[in-house]
């Protein structure tokens, strides 16, 4: 059994690979556990019923976080190899300047989401709706070409109650014509969270003359679907786009890219 570690700037997901007849596939199952509560990983990991020969992880948030996951696997003996991102795989590559400099979680969500595509594909963009929102593109041939970040909608929330005195925390979905303040933040929040969607969406088309395919990922997607999935249509109709606009929710696509990396440790 290989453990594969997201340790994201909110949560940490673990989940696992198996061989089966010598075909290396992820558990559906995904254990995850709060940042602030980061001792009932050492619990957890002391009470599996089959310990685990070795970790893959990747990690963004920072080194101690790096070596409190590497101190409670040491505990069972297990030994992690943290992943970052490549310049290249079989699968992919890598046109960021510096790229190691790119996140390891996005390079593992997209080595996760290029590993199900058919040979012949539409560019293909791959969002998460975390603490913070990447919006990243790659290309028909497997080219990462480019991505935005952005705080995530929960980020964006807090900063306007942090950063003001009349603006209160707020929750809840967007509407078109806000008449109070609760309604004006969500849509506002919304809209931001959408918009950088549907921008990068205009963008990938312009490019290749064809919609992407879009895979969206993330805790706070939820709450934006429905404007989202609205404004999608609304580009894709704009730019007569032939196909039917595809938006799929993939559960966990940086466990699925580990997963992947994990074939070459067995
Ligand atoms: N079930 C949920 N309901 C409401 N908010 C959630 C839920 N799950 C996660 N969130 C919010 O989503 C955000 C974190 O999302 P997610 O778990 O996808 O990312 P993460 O662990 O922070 O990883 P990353 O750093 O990669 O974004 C936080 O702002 C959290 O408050
Ligand atoms: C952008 C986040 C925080 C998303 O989890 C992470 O991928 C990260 O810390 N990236 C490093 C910077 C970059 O990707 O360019």
């Amino acid at each position: 059994m290989i453990l594969l570690i997201d340790s994201g700037n909110s949560r940490i997901k673990i989940g696992w690979s198996l061989n089966k007849n010598g075909c290396i596939h992820r558990e559906p199952h995904v254990k995850i556990f709060d940042n602030l509560n980061i001792r009932s990983l050492g619990q957890w990991l002391s009470c599996l019923p089959k310990k685990p020969n070795h970790a893959l992880g990747v990690n963004v948030a920072g080194k101690h976080r790096e070596n409190v996951i590497e101190n409670e696997l040491n505990n069972i003996n297990c030994k992690i190899e943290w992943i970052v991102a490549q310049t290249r795989t079989s699968i992919l590559i890598n046109e960021y300047k510096n790229p190691n400099q790119l996140g390891a979680d996005r390079w593992a969500a997209m080595l996760g989401i290029v590993e199900k595509q058919k040979k012949i594909h539409p560019p293909l963009i791959v969002a998460s709706f975390g603490t913070t929102t990447t919006i990243d593109i790659i290309s028909p041939n497997n080219i990462f070409i480019g991505g935005i970040i952005l705080p995530g909608s929960f980020m964006m929330r807090q900063s306007l109650t942090n950063g003001t005195a009349n603006l209160p925390m707020s929750s809840g979905e967007s509407i078109d014509l806000p008449l109070d303040t609760i309604n004006s933040i969500n849509s506002g929040v919304s809209s931001a969270q959408s918009g950088a969607l549907a921008r990068q969406c205009i963008i990938t088309f312009k490019k290749y003359n064809e919609f992407p395919i879009i895979y969206v990922t993330g805790g706070l997607w939820l709450e934006l679907e429905k404007e989202t999935r609205q404004l999608i249509n609304e580009i894709a109709f704009k730019s007569r786009s032939e196909k039917k606009t595809e938006i799929i929710y993939e559960n966990r696509p940086v466990l699925d890219g580990l997963a992947i990396i994990s074939r070459n440790y067995n």
